[in-house]
């Protein structure tokens, strides 16, 4: 793993933007479709604020979310609503998006058609991870009961319910997200800088993150 130190987290936000157009921009210039998945939560909020202006092709890319809440919508909780507001508007509103969540069913009565969609777009061209300080990943939780299935299973998705989740989730599994050709964990904070320590002398099991730092590049700023 490599760890790139950012003065503070806006100029973080602003390379990481520039070196996934470049890194998508490139795939593009030897397959005639890219993938990117990125994460929900709190942190990659500007990154898609400068990705969404960047002049791409973007009709050639596929856009997803490495896991989601299994909420709808229209709740303030869903990562398809930030995504909707902040990356998949201005150019890359041409993006084509692959979407984790469905209305009318639980997560592991949709997952066949949401897992049948994305297959075809795999692998993933560029991956951006966020972590918890509890050393979760997508949403792989230390805990979680389909914890084992989504570190060592093959299945592209999975659903997770975990103690530190508040609502039933849906993930790409650590297979989907370590076969990304190029991946990268966005981090802010003190905290989860010990976290990300912390875990790298852990196993998978006690910090899920681990299965993923291998060839991953962990970008970090402390505020
Ligand atoms: O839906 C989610 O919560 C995310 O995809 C999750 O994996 C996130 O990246 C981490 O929990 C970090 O979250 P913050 O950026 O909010 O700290």
């Amino acid at each position: 793993m490599e760890l790139i130190e950012y003065a503070d987290a806006e100029m973080m936000m602003i390379d990481l933007a520039n070196v996934i157009a470049g890194e998508l921009r490139e795939s593009l210039q030897s397959d005639e479709f890219a993938t990117l998945a990125v994460p929900g939560g709190t942190t990659p909020g500007p990154i898609f604020d400068q990705l969404c202006a960047v002049d791409l092709d973007w009709a050639r890319v596929n856009v997803m979310l490495t896991d989601e809440r299994w909420v709808p919508e229209d709740s303030d909780r869903s990562n398809t609503r930030l995504l909707k507001q902040r990356l998949l508007v201005d150019r890359a509103a041409a993006a084509n998006y692959l979407p984790l969540y469905a209305d009318g069913g639980t997560a592991e009565e949709k997952l066949p058609e949401l897992s049948a969609n994305i297959a075809p777009k795999l692998p993933i061209s560029v991956c951006l991870l966020g972590m918890g300080a509890d050393m979760h990943t997508a949403s792989i939780f230390p805990g979680a009961d389909r914890l084992n299935d989504a570190l060592h299973g093959t299945d592209i998705l999975y659903p997770m319910r975990a103690p530190g989740a508040p609502e039933p989730r849906i993930t790409l599994s650590a297979h989907v997200l370590r076969h990304a050709i190029r991946r990268h964990i966005v981090i802010k904070g003190a905290d989860k800088r010990e976290a990300l320590e912390k875990a790298r002398h852990l196993s998978a099991d006690e910090a899920p993150v681990a299965s993923i730092l291998s060839g991953a590049t962990v970008h970090w700023a402390e505020s």
